[in-house]
């Protein structure tokens, strides 16, 4: 299987103490990717610099390497040159509580694709619908798409910022616990949501629930105190003793 994102000796610190040391890591091209680890062990920050993202927090430094292979081409996230916004274009992101942007159920998708890929009018309704239909959510929102996007239950919230994220046609989804904020049922039909979107997009995605990553992933990373503990490939878990060394660097 080929690789999609490369990580090379990343490290990350937040006011010069480093919270991401010296990793290394593949993510396979086309299915899901799970980081797991203990509360505080960096794995929001490593998705995180993916895309860049940290960058928006002041006093944030990071070096080493992060290259994506894509569709049209190579990209090195940190190179002078590259520009970041057609970076989060290609690697999206969607957060652990939905945020949706203060407006209407359809500006959400219509005013990114406008700003972002400058996509207005037919073409740019033609993608929301087909980004909320990949997302499951056409069915309970084509009557209300001028509605307050606030006014969706937290479920819907999600999927909604998951169109968002896909209309912008990336190669890359960050997901930061996609399913934390919603309950058991909701969670349950993200999940399935994500085993589809897989087919399409490569998911790297921040969980908390071991049974989670046993349910969707491909590879599961495991993190502790800033660096990777394992990676076990699916299947791996159930080999004896894995799942108790997985459970200890968890939890
Ligand atoms: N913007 C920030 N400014 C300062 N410190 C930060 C910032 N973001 C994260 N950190 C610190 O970096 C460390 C790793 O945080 P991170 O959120 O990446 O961990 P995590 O494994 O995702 O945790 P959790 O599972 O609780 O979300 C923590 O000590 C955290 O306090």
């Amino acid at each position: 299987m080929s690789t999609i994102v490369r990580i090379e000796g990343l490290t990350v610190a937040f006011g010069g103490t480093p919270v991401v040391r010296d990793v290394d890591m593949e993510v396979p091209a086309g299915g899901i990717t799970v980081l797991l680890g203990r509360s505080g062990s960096g794995k929001t920050t490593l998705l995180r610099a993916v895309n860049r993202l940290n960058e928006c927090f002041p006093g944030c430094t990071t070096s080493g390497r992060v290259r994506l292979a894509l569709k049209d081409g190579h990209l090195d996230a940190y190179a002078p040159d590259t520009n970041v916004e057609e970076l989060r274009r290609r690697v999206g992101m969607v957060f652990q509580t939905p945020n949706v942007l203060p407006m209407s159920v359809e500006k959400n998708l219509l005013l990114p694709l406008r700003l972002v890929c400058g996509i207005a009018g037919l073409e740019a309704h033609e993608r929301m619908r087909s980004a909320l239909n990949e997302a499951g959510l056409w069915d309970e929102v084509e009557n209300r798409l001028n509605a307050g996007a606030q006014t969706l239950s937290g479920g819907q919230q999600q999927r909604l910022c998951l169109a968002r994220a896909i209309a912008l046609e990336p190669d890359v989804l960050l997901l930061d616990e996609p399913t934390a904020s919603v309950d058991y049922q909701s969670a349950l039909r993200l999940e399935e949501l994500l085993l589809r979107l897989k087919e399409r997009y490569t998911l790297l995605v921040v969980s908390h629930s071991l049974r989670q990553a046993q349910r969707i992933a491909e590879r599961i990373v495991v993190m502790r105190a800033g660096q990777i503990s394992r990676v076990l490939e699916k299947g791996e878990l159930a080999k004896a003793g894995s799942l108790e060394e997985v459970l200890d660097d968890c939890f």
